[in-house]
């Protein structure tokens, strides 16, 4: 198997499929995609830097994604509707692969990560309202401890993780922390197959167990 496939079949064993669906129909919902990509032989990931004139995490990294809206079929449709929005990802062309276990943020809004690949190709558009910079980089970052701290504060769930990452096609140094930090670390090690060199706060082996933990606790404090 090809760095790809086994990408593939290791995410999908922890497929969230449609286990979520009877969460309470009130709750606010949102999605972020995860957009993967082949790029010299190794897995990147995308992110995008949020406007800094945002109401909400102004200036923060953050994956493609936003709110469900009332004609999305379901969270896969949001994400992808939402990255063609913002960094204008034609959706024809995202092989999405699975949708992983919702967290709920401090907001109270019931985040849905997509998985999905993207052509290597691909060259985004940044909507400016909204995105005033995309990049990627090596999946394998998000394991390493050179560029990594960790607080006790708890964040989405386990502490909180955070990332400096210095763009060498810019330089510019990115802050990857809290939720997206969260998100970015469980698919590099579900993807890659590799524990993270740090500490990271809940069983790799099953982080279903640890989404659910922390999203039941969440929510019968609602
Ligand atoms: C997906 C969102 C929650 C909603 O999308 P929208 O704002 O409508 O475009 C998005 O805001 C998002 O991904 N936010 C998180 C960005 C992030 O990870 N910032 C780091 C710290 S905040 C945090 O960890 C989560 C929290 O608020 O509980
Ligand atoms: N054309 C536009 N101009 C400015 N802001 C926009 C916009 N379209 C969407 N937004 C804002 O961008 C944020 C993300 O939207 P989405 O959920 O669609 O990703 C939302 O704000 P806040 O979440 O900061 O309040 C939304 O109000
Ligand atoms: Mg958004």
């Amino acid at each position: 198997m090809d760095l790809k496939e086994k990408a593939i079949a290791s995410l999908k064993k922890h497929a969230s499929g449609d286990a979520f669906s009877r969460l309470p129909a009130a709750l606010p919902k949102a999605s972020v995609l995860i957009p993967l990509l082949l790029r010299h032989g190794k897995l990147h990931a995308l992110l995008t830097v949020r406007s800094v004139n945002l109401k909400h995490h102004a200036g923060e990294v953050c994956f493609p994604g936003g709110k469900s809206e009332s004609g999305d079929t379901d969270e896969t449709h949001t994400a992808l509707r939402e990255a063609e929005e913002e960094i204008g990802l034609p959706s024809h062309t995202v092989q999405v692969i699975c949708k992983l276990f919702p967290v709920l943020n401090k907001a109270g809004l019931l985040i849905t990560p997509v998985v999905a690949f993207i052509e290597s190709s691909f060259k985004p558009r940044p909507n400016a309202d909204e995105v005033s910079e995309v990049f990627t980089l090596p999946l394998e970052f998000f394991t390493k401890e050179a560029d990594h701290s960790c607080y006790p504060v708890p964040s989405v769930f386990g502490p909180t993780h955070s990332f400096m990452y210095t763009d060498p096609r810019t330089g510019h140094i990115h802050q990857i922390w809290g939720l997206t930090a969260a998100l970015a670390v469980t698919v590099a090690a579900l993807a890659l197959g590799k524990k993270p060199e740090f500490e990271l706060g809940f069983d790799l082996d099953d982080p279903a167990s640890a989404f659910r933990d922390v999203l039941n606790r969440r929510l019968s404090k609602l």
